[in-house]
This record gives structure tokens, C-alpha cells and sequence, in this order.
């Protein structure tokens, strides 16, 4: 086994890395609605009448991640017995806090369960204000709700960064890390690495008082697909590519243009 295989996902892509932290920081830099940054589902009947799916979403790079590490953690009744399964949720965790501590004035929405669940039967409303089962709250005498969890302070722990210094630098540490990362696939990197580089200079909208990238005019392509999430019993990646690809080898897929 050499340094950038793994047991759980042996076909392992730096790109694949370097995409995610790209998006990560698309999703935390542009101003976005709660929905926006929270969800993959497209919110036809929520109250603030999103229609647009921001493809940069909390949800969905979640998602990539449970996929892209493969193994127990692609499957949904399985995941949590993967160890890493929790390193991964505290991150997702983490991620949320910045969100909090950026936008205060976004947070939970009222929106209608879509399909019935373990709590709600479909068509319940659900708000800030729903009891979040079965999180019992000693201080309130009743279960947690999201409005009273707008702060990870609630629960006494907070994440580096979040305190007093300014939260804006750690999201562009973020985005900036991921462009140094080595790996086997160069020229894609390389490639990769300026457009994100790019999108850093053309996203940058919060400002942390130093000096912003190059301004440079940058157009994203996105694909909109409206699919059934569970067509295929189990999770999956749709490709689209942006030339020619190796249509016998899948394992090749990740690294051609796409
Ligand atoms: N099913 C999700 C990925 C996923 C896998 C396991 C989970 O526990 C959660 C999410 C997808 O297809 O994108």
C-alpha cells in the first residue's frame, strides 16, 4: 500500500480534496440563506420560497464526503459504526458553528417534512422551535430546539477561531489550504489549484479588513438535476464531463475533466 492509498477508498483522488475545499468555501464566503448553505433539497413550498438549489451546500459536501471515503461510510445503516464516521460529523459540526458565527441573522426555517420519518409523519411543519428529539434539555425542562442551539455555546464548547478573532480569516485559511496540497495527479492540480485561486478572487464578499485576491471574472458551470435520491438503494455519483473520458475504466472518471 503506498501513502495515497486507503483501505476504504483505494481509487482516492487529491482532486477530489481540492474540489470539496473549493466548495466548502464557496458555501461559507458567498452570502447565502440558511437554506441555501443548509440543504441539497430543492425548497419549492418553504416559507422563504427558495427555488434556487446553490449547489455549494452543506448537505451535499457532506454527502461527497461519506462517498468519497466509501467503504461503510457510503451506506447509510452503516456509517456510524465507522470510526470515522464521527471525526467527519464534528467536522460537519464545525463547519456549522462558522456558518453561525458569520450569519447571525440566518438560521433554521419553517419548512413541511416531505416524507415520514422516525419523529415527524409527512406534511408536519417543522421550525426553529420544534423539539429536537430525544435531546432532553436539563435547563428547559423539555427537549432542545434549534433556536435555543444558535450558538454551540448553549452547550459550553466553542471552535478555535470562533472566539474573539475575526471569523473571516478562517474561512479564507480554509480555501487557501487546500491549494498546496501535493499529490499524484500534477497537471490536474495545478489546474485545479489556479481555478480555485480564481473563484478566491472573484467570491471574496466578507470582508476581514486585509487585502483581497485578484479580481479576476470567473464563470462556473452548474448542472441542475432534479433525481430520485434513493433510485438506487444506496448512494452514487453522477459524472459529467467536459470532453473525452475513458469510457471503460470508472476508476479514471474522477480525473478527467468533469
Ligand atoms: N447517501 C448519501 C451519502 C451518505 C452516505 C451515508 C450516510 O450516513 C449519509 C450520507 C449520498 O448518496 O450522497
Amino acid at each position: 500500500m503506498n501513502a495515497n492509498e486507503t483501505a476504504r477508498r483505494p481509487n482516492f483522488a487529491v482532486s477530489d480534496i481540492i474540489q470539496l475545499r473549493a466548495d466548502l468555501w464557496a458555501a461559507l464566503s458567498s452570502a447565502q440563506t440558511y437554506p441555501d448553505f443548509s440543504t441539497e433539497a430543492r425548497l419549492d413550498g418553504a416559507s422563504k420560497g427558495t427555488k434556487s438549489l446553490n449547489p455549494s451546500n452543506l448537505e451535499a459536501i457532506h454527502d461527497h464526503v461519506h462517498v468519497l471515503v466509501g467503504g461503510h461510510m457510503s451506506v447509510v445503516s452503516q456509517a456510524a459504526f465507522d470510526p470515522i464516521f464521527w471525526l467527519h460529523h464534528t467536522n460537519v459540526d464545525r463547519i456549522l458553528a462558522i456558518y453561525q458565527a458569520v450569519y447571525t441573522d440566518e438560521w433554521v426555517f419553517q419548512s413541511v417534512e416531505a416524507a415520514s420519518s422516525m419523529l415527524y409523519t409527512s406534511g408536519t411543519v417543522t421550525d426553529g422551535n420544534t423539539s429536537l428529539q430525544p435531546f432532553r434539555s436539563r435547563a428547559k425542562s423539555g427537549f432542545w430546539t434549534s433556536n435555543a442551539l444558535r450558538s454551540t455555546r448553549a452547550l459550553n464548547y466553542t471552535y478555535e477561531g470562533l472566539g474573539e478573532e475575526n471569523v473571516t480569516s478562517v474561512i479564507n485559511g480554509l480555501h487557501t489550504a487546500g491549494t498546496s496540497v501535493a499529490g499524484p495527479d500534477q497537471e490536474v492540480l495545478g489546474g485545479l489549484a489556479k481555478k480555485t485561486d480564481e473563484v478566491h478572487g472573484s467570491m471574496l464578499r466578507l470582508d476581514d479588513g486585509q487585502a483581497a485576491g485578484p479580481q479576476i471574472k470567473l464563470t462556473k458551470h452548474f448542472a441542475s438535476i432534479q433525481l430520485d435520491a434513493g433510485a438506487l438503494n444506496g448512494s452514487f455519483t453522477i459524472f459529467l464531463f467536459d470532453g473525452d473520458f475513458n469510457k471503460t475504466k470508472p476508476t479514471e472518471w474522477r480525473n478527467s475533466r468533469s
